[in-house]
């Protein structure tokens, strides 16, 4: 999975790629010239006291650090250039991706992990990536030209190379072995604290209205803890890492002093050549680190890769017609045929039979106990659902067939959990129509019964709106989000349970308002109050996903024992005779 993303996304930058391998190539290559250089210096120039051989050979030394120099710049920059555009890249395919999706993957996923998924995991991936332009890529010619390097030096002394890396290579093996699945562990034990934080930063009101703080701050500290006890392991690991590394080039340092030394008394090798081949000793082993540091990111980025390539092959399970259907004859239509809807993995249908229509200038109503069906039947007319058997129609199309954009163009919906996003009044009332006017986004608040309270605000239209809308009371927030499905003028409104917040006569008020604005369009209301929906022009009684009854008020009060008893317990005797 790992490679299969890194090279779907990182293809367009191949030419950045090509551009850190020849720096890399280049940087090394200096970087295994200049001991060499040095080994000249002492050797043949400041054994002879040839000054003039010092200070040419020194040019070039220099020339070739610098060289060295600038190609690490542009390996580092090009690098980094690659990893941030392909970051870029997968980030905006996971959000592309996720905003493709139903309410179904939505839930599948669950909204905090596919955060995680879009920031943290691609983070992981891109890290790697980054890492590999910047040492990757230079560790092996290191390994493989240090060796070549090191011989033309001295031949004799290689088997100290071969023993130091065997034995640097080995201990860093085991230890990684130990750490990587320490790695993956640490991974699963953020995300369970992030769960834990963010459970009970959502949850604290309730959390301090039944007194589970203490509760609370107990499971934190177990997170918390299991966090730090990993932390420690894997810090004990790094611990013996480093010194361990220090030693075995140091050893390596005196094995080729001792032994390079008796080589030299016997006129075989000379001072020179002996500097040579420690630092090629010394750049062999970063190296193997290097390597075998870089094999232990790699477990953990494999782990993010599969976390994001599982939202990426996740197609949505509302697709989009073919040849969806833009110009559509109707307006303000809405057909249910015989439909039924289960949710995935649920043994028993939520709807099954229901079968009604709207009509433009006419309000339909649906009432029913808690659980009854009514959200999931509202949200099937803009697909945030699919139907499992039967048909939904609007403006006398299959909404399967129509354009997803057309289709939501008609719809002005108002969600039984209002939301508002973070900006000012206007810039939410303009959700509904970027080109709305100061005018009708007032007068939409008007209808909705909203431009009292926003005229007090500091601002008006332009008082800021916090992130939710929580600045915002529950009331209000329901308001402007009645007032922005206004201001979208649609031909179809759904108004899921959306006057609950507010007091008996405020609803009325906003529903008489409302009536001039919807003269032309279709208008469904879930609401729990009778007094809401006893005018609508149709009721539908949905009880366990059946429709038990559907008429005006007059006749259900006839002919439909579940709404009797559903008006019987909200409305006094008068009341219910009026
Ligand atoms: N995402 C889901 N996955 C599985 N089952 C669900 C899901 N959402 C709702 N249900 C189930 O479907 C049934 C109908 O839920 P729905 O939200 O449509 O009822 P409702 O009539 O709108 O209720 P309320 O008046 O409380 O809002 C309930 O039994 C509920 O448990």
């Amino acid at each position: 999975m790992l490679i299969k993303l890194i090279n779907r996304y990182i293809r367009p930058y191949s030419g950045l790629l090509i551009g850190v391998l020849v720096a890399q190539l280049v940087a090394t290559a200096s970087s295994l010239y200049l001991p060499s250089l040095n080994a000249s210096i002492i050797d043949d120039g400041v054994a002879n006291g040839d000054t003039g051989y010092i200070w040419s050979h020194g040019g070039i030394m220099l020339a070739v650090s610098l060289t060295q120099a600038l190609c690490q710049i542009a390996a580092a920059y090009f690098g980094a250039k690659a990893a941030m555009l392909f970051g870029r890249d997968v980030r905006s395919a996971v959000f592309n991706r996720t905003l493709s999706f139903s309410t179904r993957e939505i839930n599948q996923f669950g909204a905090p992990s596919l955060i995680t998924r879009t920031t943290n995991d691609v983070q992981q991936v891109q890290m790697l990536v980054l890492m590999t332009c910047v040492m990757m890529i230079s560790a092996p010619i290191t390994m493989i030209g240090g060796v070549f390097m090191a011989l033309r030096e001295d031949r004799v002394l290689s088997w100290l190379i071969l023993v130091a890396v065997i034995v640097l290579g080995g201990v860093i093996g085991i230890l990684v072995t130990r750490m990587t699945p320490l790695f993956q562990s640490q991974q699963t034990k953020i995300d369970t604290l992030n769960r834990v934080v963010r459970e009970q930063i959502t949850g604290i009101r309730v959390i301090r209205a039944f007194g589970r703080e203490p509760l609370e701050r107990e499971r934190f500290r177990g997170a918390n803890y299991d966090l730090m006890r990993l932390g420690f392991s894997i810090g004990t690991l790094f611990a013996v890492l480093f010194p361990f590394v220090m030693l075995v080039m140091n050893l390596g340092s005196v094995g080729v002093m001792w032994f390079g030394g008796m080589r030299i008394d016997a006129g075989d090798m000379q001072v020179g050549q002996l500097t040579a081949f420690i630092t090629y000793l010394m750049q062999i082993l970063m190296s193997v680190m290097m390597a075998t540091m870089m094999v232990m990111m790699a477990p953990r980025a494999a782990v993010c890769a599969t976390r994001i390539m599982e939202v990426l092959d996740t197609s949505s399970s509302v697709v989009p017609s073919s040849e969806p259907v833009t110009e559509l004859s109707e307006h303000g239509t809405v057909r249910f045929e015989d439909v039924g809807f289960a949710y995935p993995g649920a043994e028993a249908p939520v709807l099954t039979g229901i079968t009604f229509d709207m009509r433009p200038g006419q309000t339909t109503a649906i009432v029913g106990s808690t659980g009854s069906g009514k959200t999931t039947l509202v949200n099937l007319i803009p697909r945030l659902f699919d139907v499992t058997t039967g048909r939904v129609l609007v403006d006398g199309v299959d909404v399967r067939d129509i354009a997803p954009e057309a289709l939501w163009a008609r719809i002005g919906l108002v969600p039984q959990k209002a939301y508002l996003f973070s900006g000012t009044i206007a810039s939410n009332l303009r959700h509904g129509d970027p080109a709305a006017t100061d005018e009708s986004m007032w007068q939409a608040l008007d209808v909705a019964q909203a431009s009292d309270f926003v005229s007090e605000l500091d601002g008006g239209l332009e008082a800021p709106v916090a992130q939710g809308g929580t600045n915002v009371s529950g009331g209000q927030r329901q308001r402007l989000s009645i007032a922005r499905a206004l201001v979208k003028s649609p031909e179809i409104y759904v108004f899921d349970d959306a006057f609950s917040a507010l007091d008996v006569a405020t609803d009325a008020r906003l529903r008489a308002a409302l009536s001039s604005l919807t003269s032309e369009a279709a208008v469904l209301i879930v609401a729990q109050r009778v007094s809401t929906i006893r005018q609508a022009d149709q009721i539908i009684v949905l009880e366990d996903g059946h429709i038990v009854g559907i008429g005006n008020h007059d006749d259900l009060m006839d002919s439909c024992p579940t709404y009797r008893e559903i008006v019987e317990s909200q409305l006094n005797a008068t009341e219910a005779a009026a």
